[in-house]
Protein backbone atom coordinates (compact mmCIF):
# COMPACT_ATOMS: atom_id res chain seq x y z
CA UNK A 1 0.00 0.00 0.00
CA UNK A 2 1.18 3.04 -1.05
CA UNK A 3 2.15 5.89 1.82
CA UNK A 4 -0.52 8.24 2.52
CA UNK A 5 -0.03 11.90 4.24
CA UNK A 6 -3.25 10.53 6.82
CA UNK A 7 -0.46 7.76 8.09
CA UNK A 8 1.32 10.27 10.68
CA UNK A 9 -2.75 9.86 12.53
CA UNK A 10 -1.75 5.99 13.26
CA UNK A 11 2.29 7.05 14.08
CA UNK A 12 0.64 9.10 16.64
CA UNK A 13 -1.79 6.65 18.39
CA UNK A 14 1.40 3.93 17.68
CA UNK A 15 3.97 6.39 19.75
CA UNK A 16 1.17 6.72 22.23
CA UNK A 17 1.82 3.49 23.03
CA UNK A 18 4.88 4.30 25.08
CA UNK A 19 3.38 6.97 26.75
CA UNK A 20 4.56 9.78 23.93
CA UNK A 21 1.65 12.43 22.77
CA UNK A 22 2.25 14.89 20.35
CA UNK A 23 4.42 18.27 22.09
CA UNK A 24 2.43 20.65 20.02
CA UNK A 25 -2.05 20.77 19.82
CA UNK A 26 -3.21 18.52 16.41
CA UNK A 27 -5.77 20.86 16.47
CA UNK A 28 -3.81 23.81 14.34
CA UNK A 29 -6.32 26.81 15.17
CA UNK A 30 -5.06 26.19 19.24
CA UNK A 31 -0.88 27.33 18.52
CA UNK A 32 -2.24 30.86 17.85
CA UNK A 33 -3.31 31.02 21.81
CA UNK A 34 -0.53 28.89 22.69
CA UNK A 35 1.92 31.56 21.18
CA UNK A 36 0.38 33.83 22.93
CA UNK A 37 1.31 32.44 26.06
CA UNK A 38 4.36 31.28 25.52
CA UNK A 39 6.32 33.73 23.67
CA UNK A 40 6.23 37.63 23.87
CA UNK A 41 3.48 39.78 23.33
CA UNK A 42 5.59 41.70 20.87
CA UNK A 43 6.50 39.31 18.43
CA UNK A 44 3.21 37.15 18.58
CA UNK A 45 1.72 40.37 18.45
CA UNK A 46 2.99 41.26 15.18
CA UNK A 47 2.23 37.58 13.55
CA UNK A 48 -1.36 37.46 15.23
CA UNK A 49 -2.05 40.74 14.49
CA UNK A 50 -3.76 42.13 11.73
CA UNK A 51 -5.02 45.68 10.03
CA UNK A 52 -7.61 47.85 11.74
CA UNK A 53 -9.98 46.53 14.38
CA UNK A 54 -9.52 42.89 13.03
CA UNK A 55 -12.33 42.33 10.95
CA UNK A 56 -10.78 41.16 7.35
CA UNK A 57 -9.08 38.69 9.29
CA UNK A 58 -12.23 37.19 10.82
CA UNK A 59 -13.75 37.64 7.70
CA UNK A 60 -11.11 34.88 5.92
CA UNK A 61 -12.31 32.18 8.93
CA UNK A 62 -15.61 33.31 8.78
CA UNK A 63 -15.62 32.54 4.93
CA UNK A 64 -14.13 29.69 5.25
CA UNK A 65 -16.35 28.24 7.57
CA UNK A 66 -19.55 28.73 6.29
CA UNK A 67 -18.81 26.61 3.16
CA UNK A 68 -19.32 22.91 4.33
CA UNK A 69 -18.33 20.31 2.58
CA UNK A 70 -20.72 17.69 1.20
CA UNK A 71 -18.85 14.19 1.48
CA UNK A 72 -19.96 11.43 -1.01
CA UNK A 73 -19.83 7.90 -0.31
CA UNK A 74 -18.70 4.79 -1.83
CA UNK A 75 -16.61 5.64 -4.67
CA UNK A 76 -13.12 4.14 -3.45
CA UNK A 77 -11.02 6.13 -1.64
CA UNK A 78 -8.39 3.72 -0.54
CA UNK A 79 -5.41 4.47 -2.28
CA UNK A 80 -5.12 8.28 -2.85
CA UNK A 81 -2.44 10.56 -4.38
CA UNK A 82 -2.70 14.07 -3.35
CA UNK A 83 0.19 15.36 -5.48
CA UNK A 84 -0.24 18.20 -7.93
CA UNK A 85 1.48 20.03 -10.79
CA UNK A 86 1.92 24.02 -10.04
CA UNK A 87 3.16 26.26 -12.61
CA UNK A 88 5.10 23.57 -14.05
CA UNK A 89 6.26 21.84 -10.74
CA UNK A 90 4.95 18.28 -9.62
CA UNK A 91 4.35 19.03 -5.95
CA UNK A 92 3.38 15.93 -3.40
CA UNK A 93 0.16 18.06 -2.34
CA UNK A 94 -1.55 21.49 -3.05
CA UNK A 95 0.07 23.28 -0.39
CA UNK A 96 3.17 25.74 -0.07
CA UNK A 97 4.45 27.84 2.89
CA UNK A 98 3.58 31.44 2.82
CA UNK A 99 6.41 33.89 2.66
CA UNK A 100 6.07 35.56 6.13
CA UNK A 101 9.06 38.19 6.86
CA UNK A 102 11.08 38.93 10.22
CA UNK A 103 10.39 35.35 11.30
CA UNK A 104 13.79 35.19 13.57
CA UNK A 105 11.65 37.37 16.20
CA UNK A 106 9.74 34.02 16.63
CA UNK A 107 12.90 31.38 16.85
CA UNK A 108 16.43 31.74 16.25
CA UNK A 109 16.85 29.29 13.41
CA UNK A 110 14.40 31.54 11.59
CA UNK A 111 13.91 30.65 8.15
CA UNK A 112 16.66 27.87 7.87
CA UNK A 113 14.45 25.95 10.30
CA UNK A 114 11.50 26.74 7.88
CA UNK A 115 13.59 25.60 4.81
CA UNK A 116 14.97 22.29 6.42
CA UNK A 117 11.35 21.39 7.22
CA UNK A 118 10.05 22.10 3.70
CA UNK A 119 12.63 20.40 2.11
CA UNK A 120 11.73 17.13 4.30
CA UNK A 121 8.17 16.76 3.22
CA UNK A 122 8.82 18.23 -0.31
CA UNK A 123 6.56 21.03 0.14
CA UNK A 124 7.75 24.63 -1.99
CA UNK A 125 8.86 27.30 0.48
CA UNK A 126 8.11 30.70 -0.45
CA UNK A 127 11.00 32.49 0.93
CA UNK A 128 10.10 35.83 2.08
CA UNK A 129 12.40 38.98 0.77
CA UNK A 130 12.36 40.34 4.17
CA UNK A 131 13.78 37.35 5.19
CA UNK A 132 15.94 36.95 8.20
CA UNK A 133 17.86 34.96 6.59
CA UNK A 134 19.93 35.45 3.35
CA UNK A 135 18.67 33.81 0.30
CA UNK A 136 21.50 32.10 -0.59
CA UNK A 137 21.93 30.46 2.88
CA UNK A 138 18.18 29.33 3.17
CA UNK A 139 18.68 27.74 -0.64
CA UNK A 140 21.62 26.28 0.87
CA UNK A 141 19.56 24.07 3.37
CA UNK A 142 17.23 23.63 0.71
CA UNK A 143 19.28 21.63 -1.52
CA UNK A 144 17.44 20.62 -4.25
CA UNK A 145 13.85 20.78 -2.75
CA UNK A 146 11.72 23.02 -4.20
CA UNK A 147 11.64 27.23 -3.63
CA UNK A 148 9.94 30.06 -4.78
CA UNK A 149 10.95 33.91 -4.15
CA UNK A 150 8.40 36.45 -3.10
CA UNK A 151 10.00 39.97 -3.90
CA UNK A 152 8.81 42.81 -1.93
CA UNK A 153 8.69 45.30 -5.54
CA UNK A 154 10.66 47.99 -3.97
CA UNK A 155 11.87 51.47 -5.20
CA UNK A 156 15.45 50.60 -6.40
CA UNK A 157 15.28 48.82 -9.44
CA UNK A 158 19.01 48.03 -9.41
CA UNK A 159 18.19 45.67 -5.88
CA UNK A 160 15.17 44.23 -7.58
CA UNK A 161 17.49 43.39 -10.75
CA UNK A 162 19.69 41.65 -8.49
CA UNK A 163 17.73 40.05 -5.77
CA UNK A 164 15.79 38.76 -9.03
CA UNK A 165 19.24 37.48 -10.24
CA UNK A 166 20.39 35.99 -6.92
CA UNK A 167 17.12 34.12 -6.46
CA UNK A 168 17.62 32.56 -10.40
CA UNK A 169 21.09 31.35 -9.38
CA UNK A 170 20.19 30.16 -6.13
CA UNK A 171 17.12 27.56 -7.44
CA UNK A 172 14.43 29.63 -6.58
CA UNK A 173 11.96 28.53 -9.69
CA UNK A 174 8.60 30.47 -9.39
CA UNK A 175 8.44 34.31 -8.79
CA UNK A 176 5.66 35.63 -6.12
CA UNK A 177 5.21 39.44 -6.41
CA UNK A 178 3.25 40.65 -3.48
CA UNK A 179 1.17 44.04 -4.63
CA UNK A 180 -0.59 44.45 -1.45
CA UNK A 181 1.81 45.43 0.29
CA UNK A 182 3.53 48.82 -1.26
CA UNK A 183 3.15 50.43 2.63
CA UNK A 184 2.09 48.76 6.12
CA UNK A 185 -1.73 49.33 6.67
CA UNK A 186 -2.97 50.59 10.21
CA UNK A 187 -1.81 47.94 12.90
CA UNK A 188 -3.09 48.50 15.47
CA UNK A 189 -1.86 45.85 17.73
CA UNK A 190 1.89 46.85 16.27
CA UNK A 191 1.53 50.67 17.16
CA UNK A 192 0.00 49.98 20.37
CA UNK A 193 3.39 48.39 21.76
CA UNK A 194 5.30 50.55 19.14
CA UNK A 195 6.56 47.59 17.69
CA UNK A 196 8.27 47.38 14.27
CA UNK A 197 10.82 44.47 13.96
CA UNK A 198 12.61 46.38 11.14
CA UNK A 199 13.60 49.03 12.64
CA UNK A 200 15.89 46.36 14.85
CA UNK A 201 16.90 45.98 11.68
CA UNK A 202 15.08 42.20 11.47
CA UNK A 203 14.07 41.02 8.11
CA UNK A 204 16.51 43.17 6.05
CA UNK A 205 19.46 40.30 5.49
CA UNK A 206 18.97 39.96 1.55
CA UNK A 207 19.26 43.50 1.33
CA UNK A 208 22.18 44.13 3.79
CA UNK A 209 24.01 41.32 2.04
CA UNK A 210 23.04 42.94 -1.54
CA UNK A 211 26.04 44.55 -3.22
CA UNK A 212 23.19 46.69 -5.35
CA UNK A 213 21.62 47.88 -2.32
CA UNK A 214 25.09 48.53 -0.49
CA UNK A 215 26.35 50.59 -3.32
CA UNK A 216 23.36 52.91 -2.42
CA UNK A 217 24.46 53.38 1.21
CA UNK A 218 27.32 55.95 2.30
CA UNK A 219 29.02 53.80 5.13
CA UNK A 220 29.32 50.25 5.24
CA UNK A 221 26.77 48.37 6.75
CA UNK A 222 28.43 47.16 9.87
CA UNK A 223 29.74 51.36 10.56
CA UNK A 224 26.10 52.60 10.62
CA UNK A 225 23.52 49.90 10.94
CA UNK A 226 20.57 52.80 11.44
CA UNK A 227 21.50 54.09 8.49
CA UNK A 228 21.42 51.21 6.41
CA UNK A 229 17.34 50.46 8.39
CA UNK A 230 16.66 53.86 6.77
CA UNK A 231 17.70 53.26 3.63
CA UNK A 232 15.88 49.88 3.38
CA UNK A 233 12.74 51.44 4.88
CA UNK A 234 12.97 54.41 2.18
CA UNK A 235 13.34 51.36 -0.67
CA UNK A 236 11.24 48.56 0.56
CA UNK A 237 7.91 49.48 -0.70
CA UNK A 238 6.88 51.50 -3.96
CA UNK A 239 3.27 52.66 -4.76
CA UNK A 240 3.82 54.20 -7.57
CA UNK A 241 3.61 51.28 -9.85
CA UNK A 242 1.22 50.35 -12.57
CA UNK A 243 0.31 47.54 -14.58
CA UNK A 244 2.87 48.03 -17.48
CA UNK A 245 5.44 48.24 -14.98
CA UNK A 246 5.19 44.18 -14.73
CA UNK A 247 7.08 44.18 -18.14
CA UNK A 248 10.58 44.84 -15.90
CA UNK A 249 10.03 41.77 -14.19
CA UNK A 250 8.57 39.40 -16.99
CA UNK A 251 12.10 41.03 -18.78
CA UNK A 252 14.04 40.00 -16.02
CA UNK A 253 12.93 36.41 -14.67
CA UNK A 254 12.24 33.89 -17.02
CA UNK A 255 10.69 31.54 -14.96
CA UNK A 256 6.87 31.21 -13.38
CA UNK A 257 5.45 34.95 -12.20
CA UNK A 258 2.51 35.04 -9.50
CA UNK A 259 0.85 37.88 -8.28
CA UNK A 260 -0.05 37.53 -4.95
CA UNK A 261 -3.11 39.52 -3.43
CA UNK A 262 -5.10 39.74 -6.53
CA UNK A 263 -9.28 39.79 -5.43
CA UNK A 264 -10.96 41.34 -8.04
CA UNK A 265 -11.36 39.80 -11.01
CA UNK A 266 -10.27 42.63 -13.62
CA UNK A 267 -7.34 42.59 -11.50
CA UNK A 268 -6.78 38.67 -12.34
CA UNK A 269 -7.51 39.63 -16.02
CA UNK A 270 -4.94 42.47 -16.07
CA UNK A 271 -2.78 39.99 -14.69
CA UNK A 272 -3.31 37.24 -17.50
CA UNK A 273 -2.67 40.31 -19.84
CA UNK A 274 0.60 41.20 -18.56
CA UNK A 275 2.23 37.50 -19.36
CA UNK A 276 1.46 36.46 -15.85
CA UNK A 277 1.51 33.36 -15.15
CA UNK A 278 -0.69 32.91 -11.27
CA UNK A 279 -2.36 34.73 -9.08
CA UNK A 280 -2.23 34.56 -5.24
CA UNK A 281 -5.79 35.06 -3.92
CA UNK A 282 -5.01 36.79 -0.73
CA UNK A 283 -5.79 39.63 1.35
CA UNK A 284 -2.55 39.17 3.42
CA UNK A 285 -4.14 37.47 6.08
CA UNK A 286 -5.92 40.52 7.10
CA UNK A 287 -3.19 42.98 7.28
CA UNK A 288 -3.47 45.15 4.80
CA UNK A 289 -7.04 46.48 3.64
CA UNK A 290 -9.16 46.66 6.96
CA UNK A 291 -12.58 46.07 5.49
CA UNK A 292 -11.66 43.80 2.72
CA UNK A 293 -13.09 41.59 1.40
CA UNK A 294 -12.63 38.04 2.81
CA UNK A 295 -10.31 36.10 0.57
CA UNK A 296 -12.29 32.43 0.44
CA UNK A 297 -15.10 35.00 -0.95
CA UNK A 298 -12.79 36.43 -3.81
CA UNK A 299 -12.23 33.10 -4.85
CA UNK A 300 -14.97 31.64 -6.69
CA UNK A 301 -14.71 35.31 -9.01
CA UNK A 302 -10.95 35.53 -9.73
CA UNK A 303 -11.27 31.64 -10.46
CA UNK A 304 -14.25 32.00 -12.77
CA UNK A 305 -12.07 34.83 -14.66
CA UNK A 306 -9.02 33.55 -15.12
CA UNK A 307 -8.99 29.78 -14.19
CA UNK A 308 -8.11 28.84 -17.70
CA UNK A 309 -5.50 31.19 -18.28
CA UNK A 310 -3.78 31.58 -15.21
CA UNK A 311 -2.51 29.44 -12.09
CA UNK A 312 -4.91 30.42 -8.91
CA UNK A 313 -3.59 29.97 -6.04
CA UNK A 314 -5.18 31.03 -2.44
CA UNK A 315 -4.13 31.94 1.44
CA UNK A 316 -5.61 34.06 4.41
CA UNK A 317 -7.36 32.03 7.14
CA UNK A 318 -5.85 28.49 5.99
CA UNK A 319 -6.07 26.89 9.15
CA UNK A 320 -6.91 23.09 9.15
CA UNK A 321 -7.25 20.26 6.38
CA UNK A 322 -10.81 20.71 5.51
CA UNK A 323 -9.76 24.47 4.64
CA UNK A 324 -7.25 23.38 1.96
CA UNK A 325 -10.20 21.04 0.46
CA UNK A 326 -12.76 24.00 0.74
CA UNK A 327 -10.20 26.02 -1.45
CA UNK A 328 -9.96 23.15 -3.83
CA UNK A 329 -13.52 23.22 -4.29
CA UNK A 330 -13.90 27.16 -4.93
CA UNK A 331 -11.17 27.13 -7.63
CA UNK A 332 -7.87 27.04 -6.12
CA UNK A 333 -4.88 24.97 -7.28
CA UNK A 334 -3.00 24.68 -4.37
CA UNK A 335 -2.86 26.84 -1.18
CA UNK A 336 -0.30 28.91 1.00
CA UNK A 337 -0.24 28.30 4.40
CA UNK A 338 1.03 31.00 6.36
CA UNK A 339 0.51 31.83 10.60
CA UNK A 340 0.06 28.42 11.59
CA UNK A 341 3.90 27.42 10.39
CA UNK A 342 5.32 30.42 11.85
CA UNK A 343 3.80 29.54 15.16
CA UNK A 344 5.08 26.09 15.04
CA UNK A 345 8.46 27.74 14.37
CA UNK A 346 8.03 29.82 17.38
CA UNK A 347 6.90 26.82 19.55
CA UNK A 348 9.09 23.99 18.43
CA UNK A 349 12.09 25.56 15.53
CA UNK A 350 12.14 23.19 13.00
CA UNK A 351 9.83 19.86 14.27
CA UNK A 352 7.12 22.72 15.19
CA UNK A 353 7.11 23.43 11.26
CA UNK A 354 6.81 19.82 10.78
CA UNK A 355 4.67 19.46 12.85
CA UNK A 356 1.95 22.28 11.01
CA UNK A 357 2.70 20.33 8.09
CA UNK A 358 1.56 16.72 8.88
CA UNK A 359 -1.03 17.97 10.51
CA UNK A 360 -2.22 20.12 7.94
CA UNK A 361 -1.59 17.36 5.19
CA UNK A 362 -2.81 14.48 7.16
CA UNK A 363 -6.32 16.10 7.79
CA UNK A 364 -6.02 17.37 4.23
CA UNK A 365 -5.85 13.33 2.80
CA UNK A 366 -8.34 12.65 5.61
CA UNK A 367 -10.78 15.01 4.38
CA UNK A 368 -10.21 14.15 0.74
CA UNK A 369 -11.01 10.28 1.31
CA UNK A 370 -13.89 10.60 3.59
CA UNK A 371 -15.57 13.33 1.36
CA UNK A 372 -15.05 10.87 -1.34
CA UNK A 373 -11.88 11.70 -3.73
CA UNK A 374 -8.57 9.60 -4.16
CA UNK A 375 -7.19 13.09 -5.50
CA UNK A 376 -7.49 16.64 -5.53
CA UNK A 377 -8.20 16.86 -9.07
CA UNK A 378 -12.03 15.76 -8.42
CA UNK A 379 -12.95 18.10 -6.07
CA UNK A 380 -15.13 20.95 -7.19
CA UNK A 381 -17.54 23.87 -6.01
CA UNK A 382 -20.04 21.00 -6.03
CA UNK A 383 -18.32 19.07 -2.74
CA UNK A 384 -19.23 22.38 -1.18
CA UNK A 385 -22.71 23.98 -0.24
CA UNK A 386 -22.86 27.75 1.73
CA UNK A 387 -24.71 27.95 5.01
CA UNK A 388 -26.08 31.68 5.67
CA UNK A 389 -24.37 32.66 9.03
C1 LIG B 1 4.00 37.96 10.39
C2 LIG B 1 3.64 37.95 8.94
C3 LIG B 1 4.56 38.40 8.01
C4 LIG B 1 4.26 38.36 6.66
N1 LIG B 1 5.22 38.72 5.76
C5 LIG B 1 4.96 38.62 4.46
C6 LIG B 1 5.97 38.89 3.52
O1 LIG B 1 7.10 39.16 3.86
N2 LIG B 1 5.64 38.82 2.21
C7 LIG B 1 4.38 38.47 1.77
O2 LIG B 1 4.13 38.44 0.58
N3 LIG B 1 3.42 38.18 2.66
C8 LIG B 1 3.69 38.22 3.98
N4 LIG B 1 2.71 37.88 4.87
C9 LIG B 1 1.41 37.39 4.37
C10 LIG B 1 1.43 35.88 4.14
O3 LIG B 1 2.20 35.53 3.04
C11 LIG B 1 0.02 35.35 3.91
O4 LIG B 1 -0.59 36.07 2.87
C12 LIG B 1 -0.86 35.45 5.16
O5 LIG B 1 -0.13 35.04 6.29
C13 LIG B 1 -2.09 34.58 4.99
O6 LIG B 1 -2.94 34.70 6.08
P1 LIG B 1 -3.03 33.60 7.25
O7 LIG B 1 -1.66 33.42 7.78
O8 LIG B 1 -3.95 34.20 8.27
O9 LIG B 1 -3.58 32.36 6.63
C14 LIG B 1 3.00 37.89 6.23
C15 LIG B 1 2.08 37.44 7.16
C16 LIG B 1 2.38 37.44 8.50
C17 LIG B 1 1.38 36.90 9.48
O1 LIG C 1 4.03 42.07 8.13
C1 LIG C 1 3.63 41.78 7.00
O2 LIG C 1 2.46 41.45 6.77
C2 LIG C 1 4.52 41.85 5.89
O3 LIG C 1 4.10 41.59 4.81
C3 LIG C 1 5.90 42.18 6.02
C4 LIG C 1 6.41 43.19 5.26
C5 LIG C 1 7.73 43.50 5.38
C6 LIG C 1 8.52 42.81 6.24
C7 LIG C 1 8.02 41.79 6.98
C8 LIG C 1 6.70 41.47 6.87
Amino acid sequence: MAKHWADFQYEIYLNGMTGAVPRLPTDLTRLEELAEHRLGPGPVGYVAGSAGEGSTARANRAALDRRRIVPRMLRDVQERDLSVEVLGRALPAPLALAPVGTISIMHPDAESAVARAAAAHGVPYVLSSASSTPMEQVAEEMGDAERWFQLYWGKDREVTRSFLGRAKAAGFTVLVVTLDTPMMAWRPRDLDQAYLPFLHGVGTANYFTDPAFRAGLAQPVHEDPNAAVRHFLGLFGDASHTWPDLAFLREHWDGPIVLKGVLHPDDARLAADAGMDGVVVSNHGGRQVAGSVAAADALPGVAAAVGDRLTVLFDSGVRTGADVFKALALGARAVLLGRPYVYGLGLDGQAGVEHVIRCALAEFDLTLALSGHATPATVTADDLTETPI
